[in-house]
């Protein structure tokens, strides 16, 4: 039977389908990971993940990633905590080294089963988000009522967090594609809404670029986590509660941010040759 086998995986519900392109090769088009993303006509995920060799030593593997709109990005957090799951059980490492288009990140299984992702550094200045325009990223200054003046943070993808008094109360299915778009984005941006919860604790709600609003965004609640420590909010150790449940982030005094959260491994399939 041809086509290819894949797994069916999630860290908090954002969801992925994976398949393993180390022994044959395969790099799928646009339109394939739109197919294979889309809920209907395909498997339905919102990120497609294609695991390949690396051409580095000191990786375990590459992982390529594709939002569900078919665009390949350079990070994903809870795709990387999963992806580094499957390595560990192959080769019985506790700690792997995942390659990515942003950079190469190692990641360790703790004591309670949780998975620490090192999600490599936090950029901060206006050319690395990437903006079109010289700004303070710390108050970058973008306004669509009710939301205003985000801080914007690369963890190998942009995002743009935006403080609120109440994360559940914003209409974000209305201005997060609008945002996503904005003119100061020029590879567009994860847009969030974040608000203080406790001391060190925050309620994220993430748009992500080439999605849509997502279960959990890694990488968005390493940007906040950032955000909220550079606004004075919080210490640098931040609880983030997404709405498929809480990522531990420590943005650490090298700047590379830590992430820990679970990996939910659902159910394995075959893809149809028609689909490929
Ligand atoms: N939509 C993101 C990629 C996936 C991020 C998210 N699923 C994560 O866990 O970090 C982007 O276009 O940058």
């Amino acid at each position: 039977m041809n086509g290819r086998s894949f797994v069916k995986m999630h860290g908090l519900g954002n969801d992925f389908v994976v398949i393993d392109a180390r022994e044959e090769a395969f790099t799928p088009t646009e339109d394939q990971s739109r197919l294979i993303a889309d809920r209907r006509f395909g498997i339905g995920c919102d990120q497609f993940i294609i695991i390949e060799k690396s051409q580095n030593p000191n990786a375990n593997a590459f992982m390529r990633i594709k939002n569900a709109d078919g665009s390949e990005v350079g990070a994903c957090g809870n795709a990387t905590r999963c992806i580094a799951s499957i390595l560990m059980n192959e080769t019985g490492q506790d700690t792997v080294t995942v390659e990515t288009l942003a950079g190469f990140l190692k990641v360790s299984k703790e004591e309670n089963g949780l998975i620490t992702a090192n999600m490599g550094p936090a950029l901060l200045d206006w050319k690395d988000i990437p903006l079109s325009e010289e700004r303070d990223t710390l108050n970058t200054g973008i306004k669509l009522p009710p939301l205003r003046n985000p801080v914007c943070v690369n963890m190998g993808n942009p995002h743009a967090v935006f403080f609120v008094e109440d994360a559940e109360a914003i209409e974000l299915e209305a201005l997060g594609p609008r945002l996503e778009h904005h003119p100061l984005f020029p590879e567009l941006a994860n847009i969030s809404v974040a608000s203080l919860v406790g001391d060190n604790h925050i309620r994220l709600r993430v748009f992500e670029r080439g999605v849509g609003i997502t279960s959990a965004c890694g990488s968005g609640a390493c940007a906040a986590a950032v955000a909220a420590s550079r606004r004075g909010l919080t210490d640098k150790k931040v609880q983030v509660d997404l709405d498929g449940g809480p990522l531990f982030i420590h943005w650490q005094e090298d700047n590379t941010v830590l992430m820990t959260g679970p990996v939910s491994k659902v159910f394995e399939g075959h893809i149809a040759p028609e689909l490929l």
